[in-house]
C-alpha cells in the first residue's frame, strides 16, 4: 500500500548509519538514551494524549492542561526523576504550561540573581513545588525597553519593607507566562527607589496568591490576558496581566546579587556587573536556540514524510505517479530546512557550552566574556526563531492541502512557535544589540584591543576587505575554508560599512537609528557566519558510523549554499564573490541536493521523534496517511450527527423558501 512501501523503501535506500546518527543529533548515548525511553514513557500514558486538544474550549483546554501538569509532577515523583529525566519529560508532553516558567525562568533567576542566603529560602520551596513562580517583567507599556518599566519598588525604612505599586495603567504587568490562574509567586522587575531616588530596574520576589485558597493577597489584582493566536496552541497557557495597590513584602525578597539595599537604606554595589540583572533572559534565549532545532525539525521531519508518500502527476514505466519528494522545486524549498535543522543543533550546542563557560567566569569573577555571551545569545536567538517559524510555514506549504488541516500537527506547531520570535526580546530588537556590539568591535579595531570569541576574524580585517574568492568550478564550493572566507568577508565588509556610514553622522545614536535597518542585516550576516562555522567546526570533530560524517558534510554545505543563495545581494554588492561564483555555488547546490535525496527519509528519522511528539497523520513513522487522514476526520465533532445543528433554524428555511416569501 502507499505510504507502507514507500517509507520502507525510502529507509533501505539509506547511505548511512542512522543509530549513529541519533546519537550524533541527540548530543551523546546517554542523552539518546534518556530522551528515547522518557518519550516513549509520555507517548504510552493515556493521560498525555494531544489530539482533541484544538477541539476544546479555552476553559477545557486550561483544566486539561493542569490535568497533564499535575500528572507530569506525579510521574516526576513516582519514577523519582532526575532534573534532567523531568525536563526531558515536560519536553515530551509537549503543551506549553505554568510549568515551563516556574522551572525555566522563576527558578533560574533565583539561582542567578538572589545571595547565597535567599537561594537557600526560595529554592527548596520552589524545587518542592511548594510555591509556583513566574517572571513578571513586562508591562502593558513597556516589553522591550526594560529600562522604561514603571512599576515601583519604593524602600520603607520605618517598617523595613518595599511597596510594589503600579502607578499607571501602562504598568500592569502584561504578558508573563503562568502569572494569570496559577502562579502564587513571581519576580517582578519593577524600579528601586530610595529616598525618592531612582536606582533603576530590580527584581523583587512578590507573593501573589494566598497558598491556603489561591485568592489574590490584598492590593493585587490580577486575571488572564485573552485568547492567543491559534486554536489550542499557545492557549494552554495563561498569560496574565497584574496589578499592585502599594504592596508590601519584606526587604529580603529584593534579588541582592547586584545590589543590596541596607536596614538604613543605603544601596551598596557588588563588583558583579549591573546587566546580570539580565541574566535570565540570557540563559532562557540560549535555551530557545535548542528549542528551535527541536520545533524545525519537526515540522520537517512531517513534510519530509509527506513529501515521499505523496505522488502527483507524471506516471512513470510502472503506472506510478512522481514522489513529490523527487520535484527539484521541492527539494530545494524543503533540503535547507533539514540543514537549518541540522545546523541549528549544533550551534545550539556550542552556545550552551558558551553559556556555562560564561557562567564558570562569573563564579570566578570574570565578567570579560559577558558581552560576547549577550551578544550571541540574543543574535543567535533572533535568527534561529526567524527562520524556524518562517521554516515551519514553508513546510506546510509543502504539503499542500493536507498541511492545512490540523490532524497534520503543522498549524498547531506554527501558532505555539511563532510567539518565539516575539518573546524573550522582539528579534529587530535583538539584532540591534548585535550591531551595537559589532560597531563597537571595529570601532576598537587597531586600539590594541584584540577581538575575541566569534569575532576574532575581524582582527584579519585588512586581508578579509581585500581577498578574492577563490573558486573556478563548483567543487570548489565544498572547501570550507573557502566558505568561511566568503562568509567572513561579507560579514566584516558589511560591518565596517555600517561602521563608516554611521561615522559620517554628528550624533552617533541619530545615526544609529537612521542605519538601522542596514545594521540588522550587517548583524543577521555575523550571526549566519557563526551558525556556518560552528557546523564546520562540528565537522572536524571525530564523528564515528558508517557514512555519518559525509552526509553531514552535505548538510553543512547545503546550509552555507543556501545562505549564499538567499543573500547573494550581499556577497555580491561587497565585492565577496563574482556573479559567475554566484552560479557555480548554485550548481553546487542542485548537485548536493540530489546527494541527500536518497537519504532523506533517514535523515529525518534520526530526530527519533515517536508518532506521539509529531502528532502529524502527515508525519507517521509508518506512512500510512490516507487511511489514517481519513479515519480522523470522521472524529470531529461536527460529524458526531449527520444533519448539523442549526440546520432547522437557519437551512431549512433557506431551502423551502420560507425566508424569500417572508420578504415578498
Ligand atoms: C513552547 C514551550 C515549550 C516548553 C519548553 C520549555 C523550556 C524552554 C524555556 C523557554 C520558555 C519560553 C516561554 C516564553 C517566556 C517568555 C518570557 C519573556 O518574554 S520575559 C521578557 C523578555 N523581555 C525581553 O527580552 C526584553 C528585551 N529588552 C532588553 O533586553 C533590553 O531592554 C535591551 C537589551 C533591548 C536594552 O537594554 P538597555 O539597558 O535599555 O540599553 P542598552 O542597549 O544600552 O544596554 C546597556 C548595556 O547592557 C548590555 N546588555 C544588554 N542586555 C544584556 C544582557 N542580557 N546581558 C548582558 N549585557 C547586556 C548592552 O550590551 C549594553 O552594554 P554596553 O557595554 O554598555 O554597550
Ligand atoms: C507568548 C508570549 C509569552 C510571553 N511571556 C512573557 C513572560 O513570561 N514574562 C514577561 O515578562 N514577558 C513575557 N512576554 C512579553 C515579551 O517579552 C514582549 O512581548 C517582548 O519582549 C516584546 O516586547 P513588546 O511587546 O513591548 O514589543 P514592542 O517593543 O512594542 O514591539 C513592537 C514593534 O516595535 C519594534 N521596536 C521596538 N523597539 C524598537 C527599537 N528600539 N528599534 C526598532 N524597532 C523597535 C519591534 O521590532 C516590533 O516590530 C511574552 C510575550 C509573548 C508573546
Amino acid at each position: 500500500m502507499a505510504g507502507f512501501d514507500d517509507l520502507a523503501s525510502e529507509r533501505s535506500k539509506a547511505q548511512f548509519d542512522v543509530e549513529e546518527m541519533k546519537v550524533i543529533w541527540a548530543g551523546s548515548r546517554h542523552t539518546l538514551e534518556v530522551s528515547d525511553r522518557i518519550s516513549r514513557l509520555v507517548a504510552n500514558d493515556p493521560v498525555f494524549r494531544k489530539d482533541t486538544r484544538t477541539m476544546l474550549s479555552r476553559k477545557d483546554l486550561f483544566k486539561n492542561t493542569l490535568r497533564k501538569a499535575a500528572h507530569a509532577w506525579k510521574r516526576i515523583i513516582e519514577l523519582r526523576l532526575s532534573e534532567e529525566e523531568a525536563a526531558e519529560l515536560r519536553f515530551y508532553v509537549d503543551e506549553p504550561a505554568f510549568m515551563d516558567l516556574h522551572w525555566g525562568m522563576f527558578i533560574p533567576t533565583i539561582k542567578g540573581q538572589g545571595t547565597e542566603e535567599q537561594q537557600q529560602k526560595w529554592l527548596p520551596l520552589a524545587y518542592k513545588m511548594k510555591i509556583i513562580g513566574c517572571y513578571a517583567q513586562t508591562e502593558l507599556g513597556h516589553g522591550s525597553n526594560v529600562q522604561g518599566l514603571e512599576t515601583t519598588a519604593t524602600f520603607d525604612p520605618q517598617t523595613d519593607e518595599f511597596i510594589i505599586h503600579s502607578p499607571t495603567l501602562t504598568s500592569s504587568k502584561w504578558w508573563p507566562g503562568g502569572l494569570g490562574k496559577v502562579s502564587t509567586h513571581a519576580v517582578v522587575y519593577g524600579r528601586l527607589i530610595i529616598d525618592s531616588k531612582d536606582y533603576g530596574v530590580n527584581g523583587f520576589i512578590v507573593q501573589l496568591r494566598s497558598l491556603d485558597d489561591h485568592l489574590p493577597l490584598p492590593g493585587i489584582t490580577i486575571g488572564d490576558i485573552g485568547m492567543k493566536f491559534g486554536s489550542g496552541a499557545y492557549n494552554t497557557m495563561d498569560n496574565g496581566v497584574l496589578r499592585f495597590d502599594h504592596v508590601r513584602i519584606p526587604r529580603d525578597q529584593m534579588l541582592m546579587r547586584v545590589s543590596q539595599v541596607t536596614r538604613e537604606g543605603k544601596l551598596v554595589q557588588s563588583n558583579v556587573p549591573w546587566q546580570l540583572v539580565y541574566g535570565t533572559m540570557v540563559y532562557v534565549r540560549q535555551k530557545i536556540v535548542s528549542d528551535a532545532s527541536c520545533a524545525l525539525s519537526r515540522a520537517v521531519c512531517i513534510a519530509t514524510r509527506y513529501s515521499a508518500v505523496r505522488r502527483q502527476f507524471g506516471l512513470q514505466s510502472n503506472g506510478i505517479e512522481t514522489q513529490v519528494i523527487d520535484y527539484k522545486t521541492q527539494q530545494s524549498r524543503l533540503f535547507p530546512l533539514l540543514a537549518s535543522a541540522y545546523a541549528f543543533r549544533f550551534v545550539g550546542e556550542w552556545l550552551k557550552w558558551l553559556y556555562m563557560d560564561v557562567n564558570q567566569r562569573l563564579q570566578a569573577s570574570d565578567f570579560s566574556t559577558l558581552p560576547e555571551a549577550h551578544a550571541c545569545t540574543a543574535g543567535l536567538k533572533s535568527l534561529t526563531t526567524s527562520a524556524t517559524a518562517d521554516g515551519i510555514e514553508e513546510c506546510r506549504k509543502l504539503c499542500g492541502g493536507h498541511g492545512y488541516l490540523c490532524s497534520s500537527g503543522l498549524p498547531e506547531l506554527f501558532a505555539v512557535y511563532i510567539p518565539a520570535c516575539t518573546y524573550e526580546g522582539d528579534n529587530i530588537v535583538l539584532l540591534l544589540q548585535v550591531a551595537r556590539f559589532l560597531i563597537k568591535t571595529v570601532s576598537q579595531l587597531g586600539s590594541g584591543k584584540e577581538p575575541v570569541g566569534t569575532t576574532v576574524y575581524m582582527g584579519r580585517v585588512e586581508q578579509l576587505m581585500q581577498c578574492h574568492c577563490a573558486v573556478q568550478k563548483a567543487e570548489d564550493w565544498l572547501k570550507p575554508s573557502v566558505i568561511l572566507e566568503a562568509f567572513e568577508a561579507r560579514s566584516m565588509r558589511m560591518s565596517v560599512a555600517s561602521a563608516q556610514n554611521l561615522a559620517k553622522f554628528d550624533n552617533q545614536e541619530e545615526g544609529f537609528l537612521e542605519l538601522s535597518a542596514d545594521l540588522v542585516q550587517a548583524a543577521v550576516a555575523h550571526c549566519q557566519l557563526i551558525v556556518v562555522s560552528k557546523f564546520i567546526e562540528k565537522l572536524q570533530q571525530d564523528i564515528p558510523g558508517k557514512g555519518v560524517k559525509g552526509q553531514l558534510e552535505a548538510l553543512c554545505n547545503i546550509y552555507a549554499l543556501f545562505i549564499l543563495h538567499k543573500h547573494l545581494g550581499d556577497f555580491l554588492s561587497t565585492g565577496c564573490i563574482t556573479p559567475k561564483q554566484a552560479s557555480l555555488a548554485n550548481a553546487q547546490l542542485r548537485s548536493l541536493y540530489s546527494q541527500v535525496r536518497p537519504n532523506a527519509i533517514a535523515l529525518v528519522d534520526a530526530f527519533n521523534y515517536t508518532d506521539h511528539y509529531l502528532s502529524s497523520v502527515l508525519g507517521r513513522y509508518d506512512g500510512n496517511v490516507y487511511p489514517k487522514l481519513y479515519e480522523e476526520a470522521w472524529k470531529d465533532p461536527l460529524n458526531d450527527s449527520v444533519v448539523p445543528d442549526g440546520y432547522q433554524e437557519y437551512i431549512q428555511p433557506i431551502l423551502k423558501q420560507q425566508l424569500r416569501n417572508a420578504r415578498l
